[in-house]
């Protein structure tokens, strides 16, 4: 009965049983039991529950069996979810750190059971509460293997090997000593990481290795939004009073997606399944273009905290560097190994009218996205959105383009009404893919290049087209805007 080996304290509460349930017949309820001492929670989202008898052992001198039900004693899983309950929030209160190790672990059908035994949702909620300028450093201690030597995650903030952008304001340089010293303008760096760690995401790093630029040039003022859009007024996304018309299902754990009401949301035209395995990965059985409806405030499921239809929605836990590239500008790489079906997070930035567009200066081009999955040609363009990422938005705005990607995106609703045309959308790995690689994304898979006098290639498809430096076997040569 292997335990976690990374779990301190308290070590026995969850724990991984091959042992099967046996078969008491109606004995079980004959038998006293002094209550529950440990759970293990299976792919589907569902406990069981190993049990200590009174005073019964058996010739081996074990004490304890596994239920998955005991409905002549609710009472004592209603104490025992209490007791989990008061000891994650202890552990959550002791240190927020959280030991990656045991998530990584192949034995994915224990993920769910690791996950609850690191308290990690107590943790995220904690991170969020606390004051963010206490901290001195990240607190997730990293222990994947095998990840690349350049790592700086497991260094305090303070001994980064990515320059840190100190900046002063013209004012404390010439400031006299009489004067007190006025505040130091916090780096791009320290801004940004102060809002993600208010989303309760993972960390953010900036490594140069390759000139002197300190940090992405982004333009001043820029606001890092990890996980909600910027939107003007005019664009009223319901986001705050959505709650009344969300579509919410009474499911306790949504395994089932014919049932699970909140997928009434998705058209008729399509196919009833839920977007995610049980560990959380994207499966790939929704086609491109398709949205995903993930479970909303008001589903029954929130209550339970078990929902495996919850995933883009969830604070980003894949650690990201945004490093200089040799001929690409900035792009973003994971500082972790990400498997396949792994969701990283989603494209944020100010959400436009798709009218506004073609009046946006050239330089914000390159960071924009349609949110056209559901639109159709006769919709009023009043209602087609875009989201502009030029001065507004987070990490995946650097995401390159290759001819051959390892990510894709899904548009996901959960906050807003399918036909509202509002999603997000979501970043998913669709390879295995080695901390360090690049994340790069094929920006216009349909794109076929020109061909003239038999020469592939050779021509710019637009006056605006830049060439592309993917480098991929494939590479169709072009970057169109
Ligand atoms: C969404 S931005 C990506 C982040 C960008 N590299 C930066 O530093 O801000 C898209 C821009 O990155 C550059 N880029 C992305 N992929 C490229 C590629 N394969 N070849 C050349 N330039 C690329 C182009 O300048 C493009 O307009």
């Amino acid at each position: 009965m292997p335990k976690h080996g990374s779990l301190k304290s308290p070590p026995d509460m969850w724990r991984v049983s091959d042992t099967e349930e046996e078969d008491f017949g109606e004995e079980i309820g004959e038998w006293p039991v002094d209550g529950v001492v440990s759970e293990e929670i299976d792919l589907t989202g569902v406990s069981r529950y190993e049990v200590r008898w009174k005073k019964w052992q058996r010739h081996d001198e074990t004490t304890t069996t596994w239920a998955k039900q005991m409905p002549d004693r609710p009472d004592l899983i209603q104490d025992w979810i209490k007791y989990q309950e008061r000891n994650r929030n202890k552990m959550a209160r002791a240190s927020t750190d959280v030991v990656l190790e045991a998530l990584n672990i192949l034995d994915v059908h224990n993920i769910r059971t690791a996950k609850q035994s690191q308290a990690i949702e107590e943790k995220i909620e904690r991170r969020r509460s606390i004051d963010l300028a206490r901290y001195a450093g990240w607190d997730i201690v990293e222990r994947t293997s095998g990840s690349r030597s350049s790592s700086a995650d497991s260094e305090p903030l303070s001994s980064r090997r990515y320059r840190s952008t100190t900046i002063k304001t013209e004012d404390s340089e010439s400031a006299s000593p009489s004067r007190s010293p006025s505040p130091i303008v916090p780096s791009l760096h320290e801004k940004w990481t102060r809002a993600v760690r208010s989303a309760g995401a993972a960390r953010i790093t900036f490594t140069n290795a390759m000139d002197d630029e300190a940090a992405p040039p982004v333009i001043n003022g820029f606001e890092y939004l990890e996980n909600k859009y910027s939107y003007p007024e005019g664009i009223d996304p319901l986001v705050a009073n959505a709650g009344e018309w969300l579509v919410s299902c009474d499911c306790k754990f949504c395994t089932d997606p014919v049932n699970c009401k909140c997928q009434d949301a998705l058209p008729p035209n399509q196919e009833r399944v839920f977007a995610y395995t049980p560990e959380g990965r994207f499966n790939f059985r929704i086609a491109p273009g398709f949205e995903v409806v993930e479970c909303n405030r008001n589903c029954e499921c929130r209550k339970h905290g078990r929902c495996m239809n919850r995933v883009a929605q969830k604070p980003r836990d894949t650690p990201i560097d945004i490093f200089k590239t040799e001929d690409r500008g900035w792009g973003a790489r994971a500082t972790v190994d990400v498997p396949k079906g792994k969701v990283l997070g989603i494209y944020t930035g100010r959400v436009l009218h798709r009218e506004e567009l073609e009046n946006l200066p050239p330089e914000h081009k390159s960071y924009t996205f349609n949110l056209d999955a559901r639109e159709n040609e006769d919709e009023d363009p009043i209602e087609k959105y875009t989201v502009d990422a030029y001065a507004h938005g987070n990490w995946t705005r650097f995401i390159n383009h290759s001819c051959t990607a390892n990510v894709q995106v899904y548009p996901v609703v959960y906050d807003t009404l399918p036909e509202q045309n509002l999603p997000y959308l979501a970043f998913v790995a669709t390879a295995n893919i080695s901390a360090y690689d690049e994340l790069l994304l094929d920006y216009d898979p349909g794109f076929v290049p020109r061909e003239v006098k038999g020469k592939r290639k050779a021509v710019p498809p637009s006056a605006t087209a830049i060439r592309c430096n993917c480098g991929a076997a494939n590479c169709r040569g072009w970057l169109q805007y």
